[in-house]
């Protein structure tokens, strides 16, 4: 797994570009702070004004400007807040829209290498932290603003007390950023520990049948991972809030170190008591704000390295299609006369796996895959069989040579139209209730059909255009696949091992019935067969060998051996 960039300038270069959309609602929002902040600023002014007795202007003077400063103040706050909230949920809802688009749109191979646990921690985690930095943001420009607007009502106050104040912020500010060096880096640590979490939360979700039979497996995923990791990002993220804590321990002590000598001077005559009282009091109300920034600290930085992971992943996802989103009625889906073909062929699988050092290569392939027959792929295990299926249905792109339809080159631009073509049952197929593309009468009935000679009426039933369940056995949920495949229409059917989990029965009915039913209705079938019982029934058979296919035979020689067999 390779490491996402350090959270330096690369993570906040794309922060900013991902904040660019709402640059301007975010720009008024922080705008009605910043008002707001130095709005509450004018209110503490005519405060102090009251308290020294400053004021030239009479009583009536200072009380229409404390309600207006009070008002202005008030009313700021409450668009900022408004602002901000809708621009953060604004970005939310963009980026799980925007990266959901992406992951539709990474090539399959990308994908199945990028890991789901990953993708799980950003689409949940990494959005949660940026949810929580946009409604920050607002309240921050109004922090800012107030101190600010204090420290400037403070040099016009008390001009020497306020450059004491101000090398004493220099100093608290020089603290603060050490250790948020170090900070960071405990973040970034805790990030990556986040996604092995996830990692083996899918374990325990997903293996809770192993791990309920297997004590030791058990324990060690427990003990050894999620205890364990857990635990560390317990205390990374300790440690790193810890720095923090300890720059804003060490602000608040000089801040009161600093309040403690401007009073020792009172008598030395640089500010008259009542100033210095005023002067004072704005400081420990303005430390309020200060404080607030401070505390944000945190949130930007892991919001800036949730920000870098998710600009990550739009990196890694290249994909030279870019309408798969686009409409069913602007696609031309392309009619299909003849036959799929490989042209010399191949593909690489580029990150090596550890039980597969030398990584695995396919091809180079030729074959053609001809109209309205039963074309069967076999070979032993790990030969590459599903490699070449996913290359064939356009799933992953061969490196070399090319994939055709009808002696026409598959490319970007016609690629998801000639997938189109295919319905399937992979090894590792998911099961959709609905019924894709609202299914017509006809084909509503077709599918009742089918769910009859395939022994599930009674267990499943279809209810406003899906299956009433999709809770069945092994077996069972294959039939039902079975049929979500042949009710499409598609003109290409491709089954992985389809009848593998199928009692003798059904394996029987599919070899011998349903395949051949689906041939007669013009359907072009890829299967992947490892039941030599039945090769006999195949028009044309590719058996593979280490990504190779090393012979290809065709119905009268399959036939002929089937007999002699
Ligand atoms: N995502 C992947 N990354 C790296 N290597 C892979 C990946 N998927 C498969 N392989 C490797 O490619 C080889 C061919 O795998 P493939 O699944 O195509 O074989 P198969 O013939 O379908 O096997 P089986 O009969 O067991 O289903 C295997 O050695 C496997 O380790």
């Amino acid at each position: 797994m390779t490491a996402a960039p350090a959270p330096d300038r690369q993570s906040l270069r794309a922060m900013l570009i991902l904040l660019r959309p709402y640059r301007l609602r975010l720009s008024l929002a922080m705008l009605a702070g910043i008002v707001s902040g130095f709005a509450m600023t004018a209110l503490l002014a005519t405060i102090s004004t009251a308290i020294g007795g400053q004021a030239s202007a009479g009583l009536a003077h200072l009380l229409l400007a404390y309600c207006g400063a009070g008002l202005l103040a008030i009313a700021a706050s409450v668009i900022s807040d408004l602002g901000t909230n809708a621009v953060g949920q604004r970005l939310v809802a963009d980026l799980r829209c925007g990266l959901s688009e992406q992951i539709l749109h990474a090539p399959i191979d990308q994908l199945e290498r990028y890991r789901l646990h990953r993708l799980q921690t950003v689409l949940n985690g990494d959005i949660d932290m940026i949810s929580m930095f946009a409604f920050n943001v607002a309240p921050l420009s109004a922090a800012l603003a107030i101190t600010l607007g204090c420290l400037a009502w403070l040099a016009w106050l008390a001009p020497l007390a306020f450059l004491i104040a101000c090398a004493c912020l220099i100093l608290s500010a020089l603290v603060q950023s050490r250790v948020r060096d170090k900070g960071i880096a405990g973040f970034e640590r805790a990030r990556d520990d986040e996604d092995r979490l996830q990692h083996s939360f899918n374990a325990l979700a997903l293996g809770a049948k192993e791990l309920r039979l297997d004590r030791p497996r058990r324990l060690a995923l427990f003990t050894d991972e999620i205890r364990a990791t857990a635990q560390r990002i317990r205390h990374t993220q300790m440690g790193a809030i810890g720095y923090y804590a300890l720059g804003r321990s060490a602000g608040s002590l000089l801040f009161f170190g600093m309040i403690a000598v401007l009073l020792s001077w009172r008598d030395t005559g640089f500010a008259s008591g009542a100033v210095l009282g005023s002067f004072v009091l704005i400081l420990l109300y303005v430390k309020g704000p200060i404080d607030q920034l401070i505390g944000t600290l945190p949130v930007i930085h892991r919001a800036q390295i949730a920000f870098g992971r998710i600009a990550d992943l739009s990196r890694r996802f290249h994909s030279a299609e870019s309408d798969l989103l686009t409409p069913p009625h602007e696609q031309a889906t392309p009619a299909f006369i003849g036959r799929i073909s490989l042209r010399n062929a191949s593909y690489r699988f580029t990150e090596d796996r550890p039980d597969h050092r030398n990584g695995f290569t396919l091809g180079p392939v030729d074959l053609d895959i001809p109209q309205g027959r039963i074309t069967f792929i076999t070979g032993d295990n790990g030969s590459g069989k599903t490699t070449l299926l996913k290359i064939l249905l356009g799933l992953y792109l061969p490196q070399n040579g090319a994939l055709e339809l009808d002696g026409m080159p598959v490319t970007d631009a016609n690629r998801d139209d000639y997938r189109q073509l295919f319905a399937s049952v992979l090894s590792d197929f998911h099961l959709f209730r609905q019924i894709t593309g609202n299914p017509t009468e006809t084909q509503a009935r077709h599918a009742a059909e089918l769910l009859d000679l395939l022994g599930l009426t009674g267990k499943v039933a279809i209810r406003e255009d899906a299956f009433s369940t999709t809770d069945l056995s092994t077996g069972q949920r294959k039939r039902l696949a079975f049929v979500q495949a042949c009710v499409t229409g598609r003109p290409v059917l491709v089954f992985d091992e389809w009848a593998a989990d199928q009692d003798p029965a059904f394996r029987h009915l599919f070899y011998t019935r349903l395949l051949p039913d689906l041939r007669r209705d013009g359907r072009t079938l890829i299967v992947i067969s490892h039941d030599d019982r039945y090769f006999h029934i195949a028009d044309q058979r590719l058996h593979m060998s280490a990504g190779r296919i090393v012979t290809t035979e065709h119905a009268d020689t399959i036939r002929q051996e089937g007999l002699q067999a």
